[in-house]
């Protein structure tokens, strides 16, 4: 068990998109995050990490904004509402939608459900969809797709908010090496554009390759800094160790 946070250095002297200061969260009757003061880089790749419900999930949605910080203080430095891609599981089987009509809800936080979309909007859309190359599903039912195929549609419509902050639940989980190689390069590729990252995963390959990361052991922060080096095997292995 970690009493004391490990910290190492960030990729950078990068100014924090977003800031948690003493923050702790969870759900009625049960506290999740305890006390976390942590940064997140801007125009960066931010790895979560952790074991099974140490509160990746939690932070994510604390970061956008759909869970209420208990005490403490989260604040994020400018940008617009954050594009939120939760877990594939998160998604309802039955929602009778087409892949596009999926990737264009990411056009309501700008436009509403009930408005047209502009030109500007479909375009916005269409570059989505090829990004992750789902163009030619547009027309399949969500519902009916594979699980890999279901996870690329949910980054897509994330992808289609425009958001400066891209917040995503296991991104590369259920997919082959090469669709997770292809989310790996779009991440670095979107940095690159002016978004900052942050993907909670278990993909420790992914995780090393981000350009910082926040440890989790049951929702305190274990650590933060550089993957490579915070994530050595010492350290997973102790965050790891059976209880
Ligand atoms: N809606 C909820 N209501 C109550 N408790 C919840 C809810 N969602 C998650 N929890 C609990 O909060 C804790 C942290 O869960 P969370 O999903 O944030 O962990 P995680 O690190 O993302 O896990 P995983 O790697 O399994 O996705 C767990 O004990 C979990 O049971």
């Amino acid at each position: 068990m970690f009493k004391k946070p490990v910290f190492s250095a960030t990729a950078g002297d990068r100014s924090p998109r977003v800031r948690l200061s003493e923050l702790s969260a969870g759900y009625p009757g049960r506290p999740v995050l305890h006390q976390l003061d942590a940064d997140i880089p801007a125009l960066a790749i931010t790895a979560l990490v952790g074991p099974n419900g140490s509160g990746k999930s939690t932070l994510l949605g604390v970061v956008a904004g759909v869970i209420r910080p208990t005490s403490g203080e989260l604040r994020h430095n400018g940008g617009r509402p954050p594009a939120f891609v939760p877990q594939r599981g998160a998604v309802g089987d039955a929602l009778p939608l087409t892949v596009r009509q999926t990737v264009e809800m990411g056009r309501w936080g700008d436009r509403g459900p009930w408005r047209r979309l502009t030109r500007r909007d479909r375009a916005t859309v269409d570059t989505a969809m090829e990004r992750l190359a789902v163009t030619d599903l547009a027309a399949r039912q969500l519902a009916e797709l594979s699980g890999g195929q279901r996870q690329r549609v949910l980054i897509a419509q994330g992808l289609a908010q425009e958001s400066d902050l891209l917040l995503l639940d296991e991104p590369t989980t259920g997919l082959d090496p090469e669709a997770r190689e292809r989310i790996t390069s779009l991440l670095t590729e979107l940095v690159t554009d002016g978004v900052t990252v942050v993907q909670a995963t278990h993909d420790l390959a992914a995780a090393r390759s981000a350009d910082a990361c926040l440890l989790l052991h049951d929702g305190h922060l274990a650590g933060q800094g550089d993957p490579a080096q915070l994530l050595t095997a010492s350290t997973l292995a102790r965050i790891w160790q059976p209880v």
